[in-house]
């Protein structure tokens, strides 16, 4: 390999630098047989400390039931649990978490994974993933102690403090920005060092870990440096303003993934705290006269439980799966339930305004350099990034997935440093088409895999412009009385005119990043071929674009707002702002189906908040939290 191009400009050696690794490969081999060693240890001492699996008594009861032991439920429990004279018990559809999955680069592997993944998909549309296997959307989500905390790719971000002054102005007392803001700081410990003195905005002393992953490529260097040069700030995007660039802050300790199960759950010893897994909840029981929620009734190892609550059920099977058990238990659109052959027990709007976040994912670049981080690289034990992994908990293995950098900007006023961005760019140290995982994961059809799978031989970089409010809504509905059926998916993407205009608008700011200087530095080449149907439009026209984002429109597992928070007199709400089911005694639901609007960034740490002041509300209520 020569270290220089013909034009004297050095080149890469590695993702390291310019020179030669400094472990032979022998030594790099014996390191990660030991390391590989080490890190089962390390697993068996993690399923040492983590929750046992109990199985409650047919017919027990406890104080409080929560479902779902995800981002939300296991905070939950967690927190109510903190009561001595309380009893608690979590009901979780999958295993525990294991050591493997915390491993941040395997974020890609966990998808399609059916032990860990509900997998679920949309209907077909002509209107969206169009370059998809029968034109669905794969839709993954975590069935796992840590829900989908345990399978997504750890970026944390809070959002803009607009986000919840608006669900406020919706009419949510309590949720606006400076109610929540405590709670942010509450569940988090910032680990990097310059924000850890931000004591105005971030936290220090919280259970869940926030760190810049420890490994860097060049290409996240040139794409902050390209944000300057076009005038944006870097920023702490978790601070006092959002519109700028970036480094990921990811849910990460020291080179591992940071779940909700870790967070909360691991190592906690509590006698008033039980957590079943791998039981599947079928539905929540009620009293119908007094339309009060009286326990759940679940499936273990083909045996039916019922399980009592004295005081709440708290319902945080996420926004599929809360809607899904809501209106298997009679709660939801009244006409649906009855074609079905369900109890009406509340006519609700459960299961509309589904919101997510999408993003074009075919911006692809081609690098002469080794400069991505490639799976033929990583699974080389010659090279050493196995080893630093193994041994160090550092190198490439330690990216959330392969996302580095983030920027928020807003496309509609490009000079605005200090408003609400519309869009996000986030990077990645490879491109969509470069990594053979993507493919399956997303379900690219043949006519993509035949084009562009080559480009996982070489290296390439890639961008995703990611709408942050986008104004299409889908919904879903049962397809079946049985739980293990999965609901009706309709994710509407792309049916407001606006989500087109700005994305587009989004597509075309990532090119302009990808042309500053820095970024052309470092040799970067658009990769401008594209499916045969978006050929007949000029390139880059807007009807290029839009072609192209119907093809290959990827869903950022941002699903939300299935079980609605809004006031009583809004007939679109499901909860209250204290989260109860409006008409329903003894029922809440806390996680991501509750956003009345969809915050402006990736929702985990927002949901961690969610619940943190779900528990408090709790606490409050039944007289265990004075102010
Ligand atoms: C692949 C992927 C990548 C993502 N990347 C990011 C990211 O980088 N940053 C970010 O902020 N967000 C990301 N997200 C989104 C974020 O992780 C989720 O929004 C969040 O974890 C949802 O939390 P939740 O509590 O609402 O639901 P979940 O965490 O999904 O929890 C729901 C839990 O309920 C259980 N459950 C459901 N139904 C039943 C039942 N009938 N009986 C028993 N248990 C049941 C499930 O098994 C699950 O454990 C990603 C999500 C995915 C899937």
């Amino acid at each position: 390999q020569q270290s220089r191009f013909s034009n004297g400009q050095r080149r890469y050696a590695n993702l390291y630098g310019y020179t030669n690794f400094n472990t032979t490969g022998t030594e790099n081999l014996i390191d990660v047989v030991i390391g590989g060693l080490n890190f089962l240890r390390a697993n068996e001492q993690f399923q040492e400390n983590a929750q046992p699996d109990v199985t409650p008594k047919h017919r027990s009861k406890y104080d409080f039931i929560v479902i779902g032991a995800g981002t939300a439920g296991a905070t939950i429990a967690s927190r109510l649990s903190e009561i001595e004279d309380v009893s608690v018990l979590l009901i979780e559809a999958g295993p525990e978490e294991t050591l493997l999955m915390d491993v941040p680069i395997l974020a890609n592997f966990l998808q399609g994974v059916e032990s860990i993944d509900w997998m679920y998909e949309t209907e077909p549309s002509e209107k969206y993933c169009r370059g998809m296997k029968g034109h669905k959307c794969k839709w993954p989500r975590g069935k796992v102690m840590g829900g989908s905390s345990a399978l997504n790719y750890m970026i944390a971000t809070r959002g803009n403090w607009r986000d919840y002054d608006r669900w406020a102005e919706l009419g949510n007392d309590g949720w606006a920005f400076k109610d929540v803001m405590d709670y942010f700081k509450k569940l988090e410990n910032v680990e990097i060092p310059e924000l850890r003195k931000d004591e105005k905005h971030r936290g220090t002393n919280g259970p869940v870990s926030v760190d810049n992953p420890p490994f860097r490529s060049p290409m996240v260097d040139a794409f902050l440096e390209g944000g300057k040069e076009l005038g944006y700030p870097l920023v702490d995007y978790n601070g006092e303003k959002q519109i700028g660039f970036s480094y990921i802050q990811s849910t990460m300790h020291r080179g591992y993934r940071m779940t909700s199960n870790r967070a909360y759950l691991v190592g906690k010893k509590r006698r008033n705290l039980h957590v079943t897994k791998m039981s599947m909840v079928h539905r929540i029981l009620f009293d119908k006269q007094t339309k009060r929620a009286i326990g759940v009734l679940f499936v273990k190892n083909n045996r039916m439980y019922k399980i009592y609550a004295d005081k709440e059920v708290i319902l945080s099977a996420g926004a599929i799966g809360s809607p899904q058990l809501l209106m298997l238990s009679g709660i939801g659109p009244a006409e649906h339930l009855r074609e079905l052959g369900i109890d009406v027990i509340r006519d609700a709007r459960v299961g509309d305004n589904l919101m997510d976040h999408i993003a074009y994912g075919g911006l692809t670049f081609l690098l002469d350099q080794p400069m991505s981080i490639t799976t033929f690289d990583l699974l080389n034990v010659l090279k050493p990034y196995l080893r630093d992994f193994l041994m160090d908990r550092k190198g490439p293995a330690t990216t959330s997935g392969g996302c580095e950098g983030i920027a928020f900007v807003d496309v509609d006023d490009p000079k605005n440093r200090d408003g609400s961005p519309n869009m996000e760019l986030l990077t990645l140290a490879n491109s969509i088409h470069g990594i053979g995982m993507l493919y399956d994961n997303f379900g690219l059809d043949q006519e993509i895999r035949d084009k562009f799978s080559w480009i996982q031989n070489v290296y390439s970089w890639g961008v995703f412009p990611m709408i942050l409010r986008p104004k299409s809504r889908g919904w879903l509905r049962l397809r079946s009385k049985d739980v293990n059926v999965h609901p009706k998916i309709v994710a509407n993407y792309l049916s407001h005119p606006d989500d087109v205009r700005v994305l587009v608008k989004g597509i075309r700011m990532a090119i302009q990043v990808a042309n500053t200087e820095a970024m052309r530095k470092m040799g970067l080449r658009f990769y401008n071929r594209t499916v045969s149907e978006c050929e007949k439009y000029p390139f880059d026209s807007d009807s290029y674009w839009e072609c192209n984002l119907r093809t290959e429109t990827l869903t950022i597992y941002h699903y939300s707002g299935t079980c609605k928070m809004g006031p009583e007199s809004d007939s679109t709400a499901v909860v209250d702002p204290t989260l109860k089911v409006i008409g329903i005694k003894g029922l809440r639901v806390a996680d991501a189906s509750i956003m009345p609007e969809i915050i402006s960034a990736h929702p985990n740490i927002p949901i961690f908040m969610i619940a943190e002041k779900l528990s408090d509300m709790v606490k409050r209520e039944w007289g265990y939290l004075n102010d």
